[in-house]
């Protein structure tokens, strides 16, 4: 009773937004199919009533001509109603496309404007997953399809009403058996829609492997493994077992349906039966006349089929509602702090200090703590290198001081003020960072740098200077569509970089943005020693008027910076710059000493190898 309770909710929550953007948006149509709809309510019980008329007249033509002219009136109302009736289906059908692709803009719109502000540790969450692969087929799938069913159910009442009136005329057992005859339909309708919906849940998870393993045989960078590791019929096997698993699922409920379908069709045919019996008695007993036979009969399908209609129109209502829980947790979806307004009132001007006072943080699919009550200041304009250990936690540290994610324990302060009452936008727009994973957009050139900061995408001769300074203008220049080139070879005259190229592309972008703090983590793994020393050249040089955090595995350019942190199981164990670092002898002089024996050619035995 609960879960219908919430269910129900749920469903006039997601009524209210259908009904609110359909009307908004398409207010005429919304109107001419309501009122369509309602016209053509009437048009089963008419044509039962003409039906019956038409026979009665057409037998009485053999003994009395004078028939004739009433028949064929009667033969093109048939028509006329009957053509009408299709007319009215058909404009409906186009209507309610026509409402249904707009309200799946606005919803799937207003799905990813509420997906940018989810933070990201709702990304590590596998319920998330699933909350939104639900919500886009209540999207697609759906949403929109049960304002009709709505619509659709109420035109099928007054059609069962009229056409039940007409019955009862005839004889008051009628209209009892033909609904006790349609009921097991409608009850199992719902059951399979509920089983449906709980298969959907079960097999989400499954889904998404199977869908992530089929993408690996379309996908450059995955092909170019599976071909030089033989992986191919490996995943091809793993690929069919999930497959599978999710095949039966599906034929497990086909099954269970298809069985109950062959009871519910003995229902129907006892039912016809009974009706049919009855009405030859009627016959007999002379209380019907042929056309009364006939007409009934024909009613009989037609209540059948208004039946079977208003149990799909209920079934897709109550499938969307169980579909919709998904799509309106994410629509309700409130920002930590937006809910209370003036939690989030600050905007700062510029970034001045930040503070980071005793943070730690771990990652919640893990309760390990992956900073730990770690403590460190970045004043303005200073340089700051990061060294550590694989897994040490530096990424982890730039991704919550960024404000990506909200630290577990302690508070960041900037310009001392906790940037949980900063507004995140505010906060955002005076930062940069090239990740490690940074994204390779498969949009233009233009688009993979001015994305880095939308007010100047247009401003070729800024994306040109940063193409200079990260050696690509020639290139870049040298390309047909310049500018405009798609970075994939899926695109028409698509160009394809280089690992390096990208991190280039990669780094323009992060300078595109005019940011009071840069942040670089490990921007130049994939580039050749020239290109690496000329990158940090050209960081020095643009940054020089700016907090700089710069994150790298080679010790080399970390001379050089005002501060040096080396991290270490989430901790800080050293800070200072190179030459007090240098002389304590601590971790960084060692992972220094261990770095320089590869040039070394004395030492690299030594150190690589014990020898
Ligand atoms: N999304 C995540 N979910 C759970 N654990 C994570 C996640 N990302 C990182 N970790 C874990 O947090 C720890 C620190 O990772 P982090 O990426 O911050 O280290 P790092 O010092 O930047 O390492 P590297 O030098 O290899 O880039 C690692 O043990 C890692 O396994």
């Amino acid at each position: 009773m609960n879960h219908f309770n919430a269910t129900l909710v749920v469903f006039y929550e997601s009524q209210k937004y259908f009904f609110k953007h359909i009307y908004k948006e398409h207010p005429i149509s919304f109107i001419s199919f309501f009122v369509l709809s309602m016209l053509s309510a009437g048009i089963p019980a008419i044509l039962i009533l003409l039906n019956k008329n038409t026979i009665d007249t057409i037998t009485k033509l053999g003994t009395d001509s004078s028939y004739y002219k009433y028949a064929l009136s009667l033969l093109l109302l048939n028509f006329v109603l009957q053509y009408c009736e299709a007319f009215i289906r058909t404009i409906e059908k186009y209507l309610l496309s026509r409402m249904a692709q707009t309200v799946n803009f606005v919803l799937k719109k207003m799905m990813l404007s509420k997906l940018i502000y989810m933070p990201l540790e709702e990304y590590e969450n596998n319920r998330f997953f699933d909350r939104i692969n639900l919500a886009n087929s209540a999207i697609s799938g759906n949403g929109i399809k049960v304002i009709g069913s709505i619509i659709g159910v109420l035109r099928n009442l007054i059609s069962l009403i009229s056409v039940f009136v007409i019955l009862l005329t005839i004889h008051w057992t009628m209209p009892i058996a033909l609904f006790l005859s349609t009921l097991p339909g409608i009850i199992l309708i719902f059951i399979v829609k509920l089983k449906n919906y709980k298969m959907a849940v079960s097999t989400s998870a499954v889904s998404r492997e199977l869908e992530f393993t089929d993408s690996l045989f379309i996908n450059k960078s995955s092909i170019k493994e599976l071909k030089l590791f033989g992986l191919g019929p490996y995943l091809i096997g793993r690929w069919s077992i999930l497959y599978k698993q999710i095949q039966k699922k599906n034929l497990d409920v086909e099954f269970w349906e298809a069985k109950t379908q062959v009871l519910a069709v003995l229902f129907l045919q006892l039912a016809s039966l009974g009706v049919s019996v009855l009405l030859v008695i009627q016959i007999t007993q002379n209380n019907l006349t042929i056309g009364d036979y006939v007409a009934l009969l024909g009613s009989v399908v037609t209540v059948q089929a208004i039946f079977s209609s208003i149990g799909g129109n209920l079934g897709s209502i109550f499938e969307t509602a169980i579909f919709n829980e998904a799509l309106i947790e994410i629509l309700n979806y409130q920002e930590k702090g937006h809910a209370d307004k003036k939690a989030l009132t600050y905007e700062i001007e510029k970034i001045q200090k930040i503070e980071l006072k005793n943070i730690s943080f771990s990652y919640p699919s893990n309760k390990q703590k992956v900073l730990d009550d770690l403590s460190l200041t970045f004043n303005k304009g200073e340089k700051v290198s990061i060294v550590g250990y694989n897994g040490s936690g530096k990424t982890t540290l730039i991704k919550c001081l960024s404000g990506l994610y909200e630290v577990t324990d302690g508070s960041i302060y900037v310009n001392g003020i906790d940037t949980r009452s900063i507004k995140k936008e505010n906060y955002f727009s005076f930062i940069s960072a090239i990740f490690q994973d940074f994204f390779k957009y498969k949009f233009s050139i233009r688009d993979n740098i001015g994305f880095g900061d939308l007010k100047k995408r247009e401003d070729d001769s800024h994306i040109y200077r940063l193409l200079k300074h990260v050696n690509l203008y020639d290139k870049v220049n040298s390309l047909d569509h310049l500018l405009e080139t798609y970075l994939t070879r899926e695109m028409p005259d698509g160009e394809d970089l280089s690992g390096g190229e990208w991190q280039k592309i990669a780094i323009a972008r992060g300078f595109m943005k005019d940011a009071d703090l840069i942040i670089l983590d490990e921007p130049t793994a994939a580039m050749d020693p020239v290109s690496e020393l000329e990158i940090f050249r050209i960081f020095n040089e643009l940054s020089k008027d700016k907090t700089s955090i710069t994150i790298s595995h080679r010790l080399g350019p970390t001379k050089y910076a005002d501060r040096i942190v080396v991290m270490d199981k989430g901790k800080i164990v050293e800070e200072g710059n190179y030459e007090e670092l240098m002389l304590r002898k601590g971790l960084y002089y060692e992972m220094y000493i261990s770095q320089l024996s590869w040039y070394q050619d004395t030492n690299i035995d030594e150190v690589t190898y014990g020898k």
